[in-house]
């Protein structure tokens, strides 16, 4: 392997060149620095394609237009595959093989207990074959090979495993009337579920979105991100020589405004899941709402808070949000995106905030001491250093990092800035990358008001000794999730999901079987009961 090193100095982005060189509208670069990466000849990764065809009724099938579109690898842009373009013709082939196994069926008829067995079959094939997995995950998407290996494989596990657990625990109840009548409850599947997941996490938002809808009996079509088809056909063939019969579960690659439209839109659709933007999370809730109003789960952006307070172990603080924030390139839609430091311990933190980042390692996700790989396409690589020059334009201090690294590949240099203010684009906007804010507070009360002054309400993180601090914050902060002295935890159990526009509903526990479950009364008549 060769190992051709490209000084990030010696490739910096023309904008930040144009900034460097005092032609932009004067933003304050303290000091500019390299981050003293390097990108390496790419690492052929251990791993074959084997599925780029549609998956649907248990068949790989072409597409009915015949049409394909190349799935490109971040690290140079080239083409891994070519995969087969599902578009409106290959979602309603789909859906109605998904209403036939819903209708007619053996899934929603067969017991709990062997819907689960099936599911626990399935975990173990994964397990099997989480290496080549874990490589396919990294090639498609450019995140670290040993956090595809290490870590997400392992929870997308462990979730198969606790749905698998609940599928015979979905109880119904029973009751008291007021009159003499027996009052079931009952919780049916919902029916057919359309899911439309995101390129960040391809596997992981497989999981939390097919879990629950086959725990509870439901049948699915899931439309994959354009970005990173691979995983998600990979892991749909290993359900059904897992047992999984066919139609119960359909995968269409394609593009949002297609194929994914055309799920949102279907009238034979009974539940729409959809991860992704706020933007695009708007289109697909009218589009469920114009068609046959199907209810609709959205898990959108963020603009997560991560406050330190003047108590806090700084090192330790330090460490996690950098953890919140550079965890998958930036790319996580509740990334920690606004570090709020009190004013005591703000210089101190920003020093040792800028050193780890500039230690950060960047480079091949497939070579083992990677930290960062490559940000997903060109299209979010332009727009993270668009953003960065918006930061360096508004007035806040570039402490380090803000360029590309390499010519190849979307590779982007671990990026902090300091003298951050609220109203400032890079702390308002979703920036979806390597690009850590740091902004100043004096006290609680104020923090939590610029905390909670964002359209998003994702999630928090909070870093204190002080338990009476803790508890102010995790009150105040209107936030699905807030992590106190840590982040990012992601229990298969633990709810999921967003206040304001970060989305409707949960995701992940107990409360995501809600989500793929009709509740049904049935009222009869009691006969001389001996009591009501
Ligand atoms: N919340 C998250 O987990 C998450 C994940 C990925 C991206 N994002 C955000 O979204 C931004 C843009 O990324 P993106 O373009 O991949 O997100 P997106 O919302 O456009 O895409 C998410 C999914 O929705 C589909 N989609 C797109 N347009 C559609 C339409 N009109 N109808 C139906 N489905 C459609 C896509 O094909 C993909 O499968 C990112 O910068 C980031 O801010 C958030």
């Amino acid at each position: 392997m060769a190992a051709r090193r490209v000084s990030s100095l010696l490739t910096r982005s023309a904008f930040l060149s144009s900034v460097l060189q005092g032609r932009n509208n004067g933003g304050r670069i303290r000091k500019f620095s390299s981050t003293a990466t390097a990108v390496e000849e790419p690492i052929t990764p251990p791993v074959k394609i084997n599925y780029t065809q549609l998956l649907i009724n248990g068949q790989f099938v072409d597409s009915a237009s015949g049409k394909t579109f190349p799935t490109l690898d971040p690290r140079n842009g080239e083409v891994i595959a070519n995969v087969a373009e599902g578009d409106v013709e290959d979602i309603n082939r789909a859906v109605s093989a998904a209403r036939k196994a819903f209708d007619e069926g053996p899934w929603p008829r067969m017991t709990a207990y062997e819907r689960a067995r099936i599911m626990l079959r399935f975990a173990d094939l994964v397990e099997k074959h989480s290496d080549e997995l874990a490589a396919l995950e990294t090639w498609d998407n450019g995140k670290p090979y040993e956090q595809s290996a290490k870590v997400e494989l392992p929870i997308f596990v462990r979730l198969f495993h606790y749905y698998a657990g609940w599928a015979d625990k979905i109880h119904g109840l029973t009751v008291p009337a007021d009159s003499p009548h027996h009052v079931q409850i009952l919780h049916e599947p919902i029916g057919v579920a359309g899911q439309i997941i995101p390129w960040n996490f391809p596997l992981l938002m497989f999981a939390w979105k097919i879990g629950p809808a086959l725990a509870t009996g439901n049948t699915v079509v899931l439309k994959t991100a354009e970005q990173t088809p691979l995983t998600a056909l990979y892991v749909a063939k290993l359900f059904h020589e897992a047992g999984l019969p066919p139609g119960v579960l359909n995968v269409v690659s394609g593009f949002g405004p297609t194929a994914g439209a055309a799920l949102a839109s279907h009238m034979d659709v009974d539940k729409l899941a959809f991860t992704g933007s706020t933007e695009t999370g708007k289109i697909v809730l009218e589009l469920a709402a114009k068609s046959n109003l199907k209810p609709v789960t959205l898990e959108l952006g963020g603009k997560s808070p991560f406050i330190v307070c003047e108590d806090a172990d700084i090192g330790k603080a330090v460490e996690q949000a950098h953890f919140a924030l550079f965890f998958n390139q930036g790319q996580c839609c509740c990334a920690g995106s606004r570090t709020f430091v009190h004013e005591k311990v703000y210089d101190e933190f920003l020093e040792k905030a800028k050193a780890r980042a500039m230690r950060r390692k960047v480079g091949d996700p497939f070579r083992k001491e990677t930290e960062q790989g490559p940000q997903i396409d060109s299209e979010q690589f332009e727009k993270v250093l668009r953003y960065i020059r918006s930061g360096v334009e508004s007035n806040a201090t570039l402490e380090c990092g803000g360029e590309r690294i390499g010519s190849k590949g979307y590779f982007i240099q671990p990026t902090v800035f300091s003298n951050v203010k609220d109203d400032m684009l890079i702390a308002t906007d979703e920036i979806f990358g390597p690009v850590q804010s740091i902004l100043k507070f004096k006290d609680l009360d104020e923090v939590i008001r610029r905390a909670n002054a964002t359209r998003y309400g994702l999630a928090a993180g909070v870093y204190t000794k002080n338990i009476d601090t803790a508890n102010t914050l995790s009150r105040g902060l209107r936030a699905g999730t807030v992590w106190i002295n840590c982040f990012d935890v992601f229990d298969a159990a633990i709810p999921f999901g967003g206040y304001k526009m970060s989305g409707i509903g949960r995701e992940k526990g107990i409360y995501s079987l809600h989500n793929y479950l009709q509740v049904k009364a049935v009222v009869t008549p009691l006969k001389n009961p001996a009591w009501l």
